[in-house]
């Protein structure tokens, strides 16, 4: 079922007056194949916005076209039209884009035989000037994004030599050591346990407190019922709903989308929906 796109939620953190994310007619071809038809995005400045829909659906492919890191494929119509604020995204020079949003990506690897502290620092590198080296305020900020991500105890250690929940966790110390207005991220619940993946919530929820614009490509369906303001739900490239979190996670829209049956519970304390699954 498709509830069409409704209007954002009203936003009313420190940046309450940045209208946030907004994306019009975003297609991507990929080998002859359109994966994102179209797609209409909107994420509020001062809210979490969970970007949901099954295997295949496009979550990746939105946010990295979204970042302009997408290499395989290519726009077609006009090309994407993204705004941030009053800024024309697609229109912004690399480095000029590094500094307002950052990407963490789902199982990023590195090969390279790097320290976690710099790796954790190379996301400084947009706020210095040219072939500039670490300054002590890089540093600081790179041991505090650090400590928010709960891996302060990883610095001295070689990326390489991480387990997966542990890289996870430092994949978004480097974004949160970029310190971006927008920040996009690919499940970056996965390889968590589950203290690690309400703290990793927290983080996102106390940065949109701030005024971050968050939108967040996830999974657990419970998760994002828990921790989201407005959700986007994908199904084969296009927008099948977008709104507040009651409104979309509900059996009429989900059901048909993922092909199991939903049953929605109230969770006592919250008041936010709990979702339960069975094979359709
Ligand atoms: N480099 C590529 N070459 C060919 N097809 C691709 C490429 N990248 C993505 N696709 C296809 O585009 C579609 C969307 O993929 P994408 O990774 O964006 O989905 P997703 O919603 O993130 O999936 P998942 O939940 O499994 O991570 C899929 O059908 C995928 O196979």
């Amino acid at each position: 079922m498709s509830t069409g796109y409704t209007t954002a939620p009203a936003v009313t953190g420190p940046r309450a007056a940045h209208a946030g994310l907004a994306g019009a007619d975003v297609s991507w071809e990929i080998d002859g194949r359109l994966v994102l038809d179209g797609v209409g995005l909107v994420a509020p400045a001062g809210g979490v916005t969970g970007l949901l829909g099954p295997n295949g659906s496009g979550k990746s492919t939105l946010l990295r076209v979204l970042a302009g890191v997408q290499q395989a494929g290519r726009a077609t119509r006009n090309g994407p039209v993204t705004t941030f604020g009053a800024a024309d995204l697609g229109a912004l020079p690399r480095r000029e884009r590094a500094r307002v949003l950052a990407l963490v990506e789902q199982d990023a690897t590195t090969d390279l035989p790097l320290s976690v502290l710099d790796a954790v620092l190379l996301g400084r590198i947009p706020h210095r000037a040219l072939l500039a080296g670490d300054s002590d305020a890089d540093r600081a900020a790179a041991r505090s994004a650090l400590a928010t991500a709960g891996a302060a105890a990883l610095a001295d250690r070689e990326v390489g030599t991480l387990s997966g929940g542990e890289r996870q966790r430092v994949h978004m110390a480097r974004a949160l050591a970029q310190e971006p207005r927008l920040l996009l991220l690919d499940e970056p619940t996965n390889h968590l346990d589950i203290a690690a993946q309400l703290a990793a919530m927290r983080t996102l929820r106390d940065l949109a407190a701030d005024g971050v614009t968050v939108v967040t490509a996830l999974h657990d369906l419970n998760l994002a019922a828990a921790t989201c303001d407005h959700l986007v739900l994908l199904a084969d490239g296009r927008v099948v709903a977008a709104g507040p979190v009651a409104e979309v996670l509900v059996p009429a829209v989900l059901e048909p989308v993922y092909g199991v049956r939903v049953d929605v519970l109230t969770h006592p304390r919250t008041g936010r929906p709990v979702l339960s699954f069975d094979e359709g």
